[in-house]
C-alpha cells in the first residue's frame, strides 16, 4: 500500500517563490511509493491545525515546507504521534533542517523523502509548551519578536535586525536551579539541536536523540564581545569562549526577570517568571 504524505507549504517562509513547489514535488517524489496532497497555509498556526488533523487520520508523513517556525508548528502537533515529520527547508534560518543534515537543495530534499528513513528524536517542554530545536530568553528572543513583525524575511533581514538592536540591548537577568542569579546575560538558550540557522551554532555538541538538552548562557551583552562570539559560532566552537557556559540537563528550572521568550524562533506571548524545562526523549518521528 502507498504511504500518504501531506505537504504543508508556508508561502511566506524565506525569500524564494513557493509556487514552483507542486511541480517539483510531482517531478521528484516517488509516486509508486507515495500518494500525496499539498496545502498552502493561510495564516499563523495553520500548519499546527493541519498537522493535528493529519495525525488524527494516521497519515504517514506531514512534510512541512518552510523554516523553523513551520517546523515548530507542525512538529508540536506530531509529538507522541505515529505520523512522521519531514522537512523541505525553505525558511530564513532552517536551523532544525541543517542540524539534521537534510539537503537544502529542494530536488535532493524531495528525493531524500523517497528513502523513508524514520528516526525518533527528542523534543523539549518549556512549562507545557513543546519545541523542537532551540528556545531562548535573551537577545535571540528580542530578535525573534522583531523578525516576526519585519516586512522582509531571509538571512539579510536577520543581519539588519541584529546590528540595529544590539546597540540598545541591556541584557537579561536569570537564575538557574535556584543558584545565585546571573545578570547582564546576552543569551540564555535551551538547545535540543545545535544551531539557530544559517550555520550560527549555539550548542556545538547538541545531539537530538541523547535524552538531554544543552543550556547555554553567554554572559556579557557588550557590543565588543559580539564579533569574536560571532566568529566562534560560525566555526562551531562557541564553547571555546570564556563568556560561554554550556551545561547538559534532562530537566532544569530557570527564573527570569525579563519576560521575553522564543520557541524555535517563534516569539511567545504567555511567558512566566518561573520556568520548568524538561526533555521528552524520543518523542517525535522525523524523516532524515
Ligand atoms: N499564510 C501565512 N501568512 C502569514 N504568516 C504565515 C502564513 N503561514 C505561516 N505563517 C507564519 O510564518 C512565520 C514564519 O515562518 P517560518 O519560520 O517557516 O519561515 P522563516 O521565518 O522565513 O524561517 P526561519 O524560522 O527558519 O527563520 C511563522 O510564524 C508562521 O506561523
Amino acid at each position: 500500500m502507498k504511504k500518504h504524505i501531506l505537504f504543508i507549504i508556508n508561502p511566506i517562509s524565506g525569500v524564494g517563490k513557493k509556487n514552483i513547489l507542486p511541480d517539483l514535488i510531482a517531478k521528484y517524489i516517488n509516486q509508486s511509493l507515495f500518494e500525496y496532497e499539498i496545502v498552502f497555509t493561510q495564516h499563523k498556526g495553520h500548519a499546527e491545525e493541519l498537522s493535528a488533523q493529519a495525525a488524527e487520520k494516521n497519515i504517514d508523513v506531514v512534510c512541512v515546507v518552510g523554516g523553523d517556525g513551520s517546523v515548530h508548528e507542525a512538529g508540536k502537533a506530531l509529538i507522541h504521534k505515529k505520523t512522521a515529520l519531514a522537512i523541505l527547508a525553505t525558511g530564513s534560518g532552517n536551523g532544525v533542517a541543517r542540524h539534521l543534515k537534510l539537503p537544502l537543495n529542494l530536488k535532493h530534499a524531495i528525493k531524500r523523502i523517497n528513502d523513508f528513513n524514520v528516526k525518533k528524536i527528542d523534543t523539549v517542554l518549556l512549562n507545557n509548551q513543546p519545541f523542537i530545536g532551540v528556545a531562548g530568553f535573551g537577545f535571540d528572543a528580542l530578535i525573534a519578536e522583531k523578525f516576526d513583525q519585519y516586512h522582509n524575511r531571509g538571512l539579510m533581514s536577520y543581519v539588519r535586525l541584529v546590528l540595529k538592536e544590539i546597540r540598545y540591548f541591556k541584557g537579561v537577568n536569570i537564575q538557574i536551579n535556584q543558584r545565585k542569579s546571573t545578570e547582564n546575560i546576552l543569551l540564555c538558550c535551551i538547545a535540543n539541536t545545535s544551531q539557530f540557522g544559517n550555520g550560527f551554532t549555539i550548542a556545538p555538541n547538541a545531539k537530538v536523540n541523547d535524552g538531554k538538552f544543552e543550556l547555554i548562557v553567554i554572559k556579557s551583552a557588550h557590543i565588543f564581545t559580539l564579533l569574536p562570539l560571532f566568529v566562534l559560532s560560525i566555526i562551531g566552537k562557541l564553547h571555546w569562549s570564556k563568556k560561554v557556559s554550556i551545561e547538559r540537563f534532562k530537566e532544569v528550572n530557570i527564573q527570569l526577570k525579563t519576560l521575553m521568550c522564543h520557541l524555535d524562533g517563534e516569539p511567545q506571548e504567555e511567558i512566566q517568571e518561573n520556568n520548568q524545562v524538561r526533555i521528552q526523549p524520543q518523542s517525535l518521528n522525523v524523516l532524515v
